[in-house]
């Protein structure tokens, strides 16, 4: 396994070990004792969560207020994603920074996004499979997010707006600077 740091702290690539052969491949996507060891604490993930989209679907960004907040171990099953994470830890020297991330079936990366982040992405290719662990439980009355192309996080999609598919939930987020986690 290859850590990388981001920018921001806490908010890791990680890059599992491969085992490739005549058959194909195999990865331990998910090693407790390895990925603690490599964060520094102790992370309990109680729910995995897959999605499937098209090309150009943007997902987020969404967060979990309160009590109810996720830390979230990213990844792509198939296809290729752009993920983005913004730092919301009021604390934090990074606040309202983000990073952003090529996620895919190929480089196999995963990011870890932390408790008091919002997390979204945009689908590179034709279809993409996202797979993630939460370490706390689905909560829909503490749902939260934030516009996606709201100029104070000036996230680069790399996307013309008439190109997205995004739900209309999504579309009608609030701004950065109305939110409330
Ligand atoms: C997140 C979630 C949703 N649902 C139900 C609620 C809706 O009826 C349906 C679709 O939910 P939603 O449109 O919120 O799905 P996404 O837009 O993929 O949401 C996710 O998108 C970004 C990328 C995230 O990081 C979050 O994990 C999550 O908010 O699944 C559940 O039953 N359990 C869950 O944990």
């Amino acid at each position: 396994m290859i850590i990388k740091h981001t920018k921001i702290k806490d908010c890791i690539i990680i890059e599992p070990k491969t085992f490739i052969d005549k058959r194909g491949y195999f990865f331990e996507s998910y090693n407790k004792q390895l990925f603690d060891l490599n964060i520094g604490y102790s992370v309990d993930f109680v729910q995995d969560n897959e999605s499937y989209s098209s090309k150009n679907v943007l997902r987020g960004l969404h967060f979990q207020k309160g009590e109810h907040a996720q830390a979230k171990l990213v990844r792509v099953v198939k296809g290729e994603v752009l993920d983005v994470a913004v730092d919301l830890r009021a604390s934090s020297e990074t606040y309202g920074a983000y990073v952003s991330v090529i996620l895919s079936e190929e480089n196999k990366r995963q990011l870890f996004v932390p408790r008091g982040f919002a997390h979204g992405f945009l689908v590179l290719s034709d279809t993409a499979i996202f797979s993630y662990k939460c370490d706390n439980y689905y909560n829909k009355n503490s749902e939260g997010g934030i516009i996606y192309n709201d100029p104070a996080l000036n996230i680069d999609w790399e996307i013309s707006e008439k190109e997205l598919i995004i739900s209309e939930k999504d579309l009608e987020l609030p701004k950065f600077n109305t939110i409330v986690l």
